[in-house]
């Protein structure tokens, strides 16, 4: 897209810099990215906008495991899903922002991300996503899982907040309330997290980088 040229970088570009290099110098550290007001508000404003045109009908069951097999299991998670395919111009803005993300990690990190694909959650009062890994080493092409919020004044009665553990043995973790434009940012196969029962309305964008499948079959993923 125009607005992301190297040879002619935008205000878009130069201003998104800003957020990008908070994300990857907390990933060089920790890696692991929490930041309030992670994404620019022009950009939740149009996932908000988005979400909003969303039929009931369009969310669907959340799936669990390899290729989202559409297994329910309740059990585990139980939010409803809509993928986000680019056909309005708000969901597309989200993909170009996390385009521009994913060029900047890439060039910063190597980490050889070659797509992405996002979709919109909402948790009713009562659901939740049990502990979980996004992905298991080479079994998976999902490097990197991104999520951010769409709430607004979220308290922690309200439940619903992220919990992201450091390692298998953690059973403490960095609790992330879902408030609008926090952006929570992992490796997929490092970091077990889980969405604890949410007590009203849940409205989140989760996502994933991916490396290209081809490859991934092939040699180990860079770390
Ligand atoms: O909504 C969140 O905070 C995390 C959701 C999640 O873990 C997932 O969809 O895999
Ligand atoms: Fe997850």
């Amino acid at each position: 897209m125009e607005r992301f040229s190297l040879d002619l970088p935008s205000p878009l570009y130069v201003f998104d810099e800003i957020y990008f290099s908070g994300i990857v110098s907390d990933l060089l550290e920790k890696g692991f990215s929490i930041r309030p007001l992670g994404v620019p508000e022009f950009v939740i404003d149009a996932l908000v906008a988005c979400q909003d045109t969303l039929s009931k009908q369009a969310y669907r069951r959340g799936g669990i495991g390899r290729s989202e097999q559409f297994q329910h299991l309740e059990k585990v998670r139980s939010d409803e899903i809509c993928w986000i395919d680019g056909s309005s111009s708000e969901g597309q803005l989200w993909l170009d922002w996390c385009e521009a993300l994913r060029l900047y990690i890439n060039r910063h990190l190597f980490m050889g991300l070659f797509s992405f694909e996002s979709h919109f959650a909402c948790y009713a009062p009562g659901n939740f996503y049990r502990r979980h890994l996004d992905a298991f080493k080479g079994e998976s092409n999902r490097m990197l899982s991104v999520v951010t919020y769409l709430n607004d004044d979220w308290q922690t009665t309200d439940g619903g907040e992220l919990v992201l553990y450091t390692n298998e043995k953690d059973d403490l973790g960095v609790r992330v309330l879902p408030e609008k434009g926090t952006i929570a940012i992992f490796l997929s196969e490092d970091f077990p997290h889980e969405v604890l029962t949410a007590k009203r309305e849940r409205h989140s964008v989760a996502g994933w980088f991916r490396l290209n499948t081809s490859i991934n079959e092939n040699i180990d993923p860079p770390k």
